[in-house]
């Protein structure tokens, strides 16, 4: 469809009435499935939060082992305390807030369908830093952040709970959205499956974007302070931190300080460009990133880990490197894509496409088609040596994040062949390995 509508700008200019008939109709007319499509869909919000119980309830079981037989779930006052609901509705209305203050720039966003550009806040690495000080200010005022460890169950019922219920808004309130408004991805008709990819690109209320806010910012958040939690608990029952837990704490904090500092290059991501924000993305932000990515530091608390000073160093170096190749061609693309003139781009070798934009062809994206999804693979494995060998568990992260990327290159390709037809071919000739060099 994107390969008629190209053909067909290039030989009539449609009038803005013409192209938003024709919008309208590939937006009612989507058809492609991802995710397994119906089924999928339909699975998959039944497991993803089995999935979060099963894995909290392994980790902290003595075995924590993930072949085991899943042990039984904590009693139900286990799973619910009128706590949870609060600090979680304390936690969003403090982000939200941030979110909204007037401070740091407004960046634009890519070009919607309509032609226009939507304005987007880039002032979470200040959320970041004035929560940091507020956690601070509570914790020597005597809050007990170890706490959380016992809280763990109920903040994630919880979670889990809201992400079905904004989901169900998302999904209601799309109705009422200009079909212009509308991801072509998940607006199918099928309303499993558009529960599921969502049907709203860039859902708002007044100037609050609900998608950017959640991509970034609760969740992500969320888990450096479940890390923290965690490290805290060690204290109360160790009386220090082990150099594991420090190492995990760390290394997880860059990565979300990073995230927050390169706020803007979120903009161009496939998650606020392309995809619609129904239950896949608001589970995967509010439950699934702070449950599931903060295993390690949870099972360091019962697994206590003792780590040499030269393993230590060779898994800082791992991470160093994972981050350098991480950061460096992430900020290549993106100054590339921002300003191709710029200096430190120049002179790149890049192919022509037939849609005006270019494609590196040396440079980091000479040496794999994904150098970044490399990075942070070498950081995830950073993540979970410091926990040992002779568990699997803190390795799940690496299982599940090496299908993520797998799954998310193959949809990203497809994407680009629409997009750049001949000259995507070409790249994929000049660059034939996807991930890692030689190898895959
Ligand atoms: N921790 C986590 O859970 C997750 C982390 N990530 C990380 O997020 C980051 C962003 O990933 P993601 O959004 O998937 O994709 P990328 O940042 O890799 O962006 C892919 C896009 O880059 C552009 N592009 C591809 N090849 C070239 C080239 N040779 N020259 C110029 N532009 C090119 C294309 O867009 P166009 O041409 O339109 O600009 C393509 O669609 C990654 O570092 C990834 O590791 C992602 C998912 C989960
Ligand atoms: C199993 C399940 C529900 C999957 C949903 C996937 C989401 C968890 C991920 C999709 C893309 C993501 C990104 C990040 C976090 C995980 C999700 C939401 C990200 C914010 C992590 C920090 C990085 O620096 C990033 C900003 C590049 C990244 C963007 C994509």
């Amino acid at each position: 469809m994107e390969v008629w509508s190209g053909c067909l700008s290039n030989f009539v200019l449609p009038s803005r009435n013409t192209e938003m008939k024709l919008d309208k109709q590939r937006s009612r007319h989507t058809t492609e499935r991802e995710f397994g499509g119906t089924l999928g869909a339909t699975c998959i919000p039944v497991l993803l939060p089995l999935t979060v119980l099963y894995l909290l309830s392994v980790c902290r079981s003595p075995g924590a082992s993930l072949l085991q037989w899943p042990p039984p779930l904590p009693p139900t006052s286990q799973l619910w305390d009128p706590v949870a609901p609060m600090l979680l509705l304390g936690w969003l209305a403090l982000q939200s807030f941030l979110y909204m203050l007037p401070v740091g720039k407004v960046a634009e966003g890519m070009v919607l369908r309509d032609g226009s550009r939507l304005k987007y806040p880039i002032n979470g690495f200040h959320s970041f830093c004035i929560s940091a000080i507020l956690l601070g200010l509570t914790l020597w005022l005597g809050m007990p952040l170890g706490y959380l460890f016992e809280l763990l169950f109920p903040l994630a019922v919880c979670s889990m709970g809201m992400s079905f219920l904004l989901s169900l808004y998302l999904y209601l309130r799309s109705f009422w959205a200009p079909y212009q408004a509308l991801s072509l991805g998940g607006n199918t008709g099928n309303p499993l499956y558009d529960f599921f990819m969502g049907r709203e690109l860039n859902p708002r209320i007044g100037r609050f974007d609900l998608k950017y806010f959640c991509e970034l910012r609760p969740g992500l958040m969320g888990w450096v302070v479940i890390n923290l939690a965690m490290l805290m608990k060690e204290v109360e029952l160790r009386g220090s931190p082990s150099f594991a837990m420090l190492l995990v704490n760390v290394f997880q904090l860059l990565y979300v300080m990073d995230a927050l500092w390169n706020e803007e290059a979120v903009l161009t991501t496939m998650d606020i460009v392309h995809d619609g924000f129904g239950f896949m993305l608001v589970f995967g932000d509010m439950a699934w990133v702070p449950f599931t990515y903060s295993l390690q530091a949870i099972f360091l608390v019962i697994h206590p880990q003792s780590l040499s000073a030269i393993g230590g160093i060779a898994i800082i170096a791992l991470n160093g490197m994972g981050y350098y190749i991480f950061r460096r061609s992430n900020s290549q693309k993106n100054q590339f894509r921002r300003d191709p003139t710029h200096p430190s781009v120049a002179g790149l070798e890049t192919i022509a496409t037939a849609t005006g934009k270019r494609l590196l062809v040396s440079g980091w994206w000479g040496l794999v088609r994904h150098p970044n999804y490399l990075g942070d693979l070498l950081m995830a494995t950073a993540w979970s040596l410091p926990c040992g060998v002779s568990h699997l568990l803190p390795y799940f992260y690496i299982i599940y994040f090496t299908v993520l990327l797998i799954h998310r290159e193959a949809r990203d390709e497809k994407q680009c062949r629409r997009k750049y037809g001949l000259a995507w071919d070409t790249y994929c000739r000049r660059v034939p390995y996807r991930i890692i060099p030689y190898i895959y």
